[in-house]
């Protein structure tokens, strides 16, 4: 294992913002499951024998990928997907705990479209890890435009992640039906208080749902056609299917599974979710009118 070595493991739009960015002060490899043109691309044994990894795969995939191709052989690591296992309500935390030691994880969270990181806007993130030192040997990496901040609260940061993508399929909902900035905004801020609810069941600390993770990725994701989770909601309350609109994305909009994956957690553990709820519905084939009628009784 080479010292200092990083590499990025998944070439998506994320994994290529964040090759770009730790390529700023080092030799940075990416790799993925089709060959890219890019610079210092490589193949995965290659780029599982460094010390330092970046994983940006979609949330479903991961388990699945760390089976069939992960040996863990001490290198330390980033989680960069943002997402809840829909076939068995697992964080993405817990998932990576089953392959590999708590001490060697870290998870990135914050507000980072992959498209303006890609051009070395400014942005903060969270690297958050239950081991200091994982944020520490990482921070080296990241690039003057990016401020990187410390956090040990791994599961707030993950449940804020994931979260905030379901309420940004609801955000663009609603801008979709033309409900007006009042509306949006009053679900951004019913969405916030709902997703720390959800947190603190599974032992999330409230700071981190008024930082870059929680309030900070919900108001950049819920206001922005940027984001893919918002043309989402777009294109629901548009009358589309869901198979059209995730084939016109092309890319992943990790809130569509994440809402199943909620569903069936707020359901076992009775926690109340009405926003995740109408989404899960809307989904399913409620018509959104129906839901906004339901959301303003309830
Ligand atoms: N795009 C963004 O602005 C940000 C994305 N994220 C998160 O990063 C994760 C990845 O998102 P993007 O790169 O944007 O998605 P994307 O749709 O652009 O790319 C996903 C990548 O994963 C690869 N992939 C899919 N299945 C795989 C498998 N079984 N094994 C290996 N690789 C596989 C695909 O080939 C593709 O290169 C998601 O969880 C997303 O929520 C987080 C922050 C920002
Ligand atoms: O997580 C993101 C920005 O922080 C990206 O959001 P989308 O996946 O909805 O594009």
């Amino acid at each position: 294992m080479e010292k200092n070595s990083v590499a990025v493991i998944g070439a998506g739009k994320w994994g290529q913002a964040l090759h770009f960015a730790l390529s700023q002060k080092q030799k940075c490899y990416i790799t993925s499951r089709t060959k890219r043109d890019i610079n210092n691309f490589v193949d995965l044994n290659t780029a599982l024998s460094c010390q330092y990894l970046i994983i940006a795969i979609p949330a479903q995939q991961i388990r699945q990928w760390l089976d069939e191709h992960f040996e863990f052989k001490g290198q330390k690591i980033l989680v960069a997907s943002k997402g809840i296992e829909a076939s068995t309500g697992k964080f993405l935390n817990e998932i990576y705990e089953e392959f590999i030691p708590s001490e060697n994880l870290g998870f990135i969270s914050g507000p980072s479209f992959a498209a303006e990181v890609i051009k070395g806007l400014p942005c903060a993130l969270v690297l958050n890890s239950l081991n200091k030192e994982i944020f520490n040997e990482f921070e080296k990496f990241f690039p003057d435009f990016i401020k990187t901040y410390y956090s040990d609260d791994v599961i707030g940061a993950e449940i804020c992640g994931a979260y905030k993508n379901v309420l940004a399929i609801a955000s663009g909902i609603c801008e979709g039906m033309n409900l007006g900035n009042n509306a949006r905004v009053s679900l951004i801020s019913r969405g916030l208080v709902e997703m720390q609810r959800f947190g603190s069941h599974f032992g999330a600390k409230m700071e981190t749902f008024i930082g870059l993770s929680g309030a900070g990725d919900l108001f950049l994701t819920a206001s922005s056609e940027l984001s893919r989770n918002f043309r989402v909601g777009l294109g629901l309350a548009n009358n589309k299917t869901l198979d059209e609109i995730l084939k016109e994305l092309g890319e992943v909009a990790e809130g569509v599974k994440t809402s199943y994956a909620i569903n069936s957690l707020n359901k076992k553990h009775k926690i109340y979710t009405p926003i995740a709820n109408e989404v899960y519905s809307i989904l399913e084939g409620k018509n959104p009118k129906d839901s906004l009628k339901d959301l303003l009784k309830d």
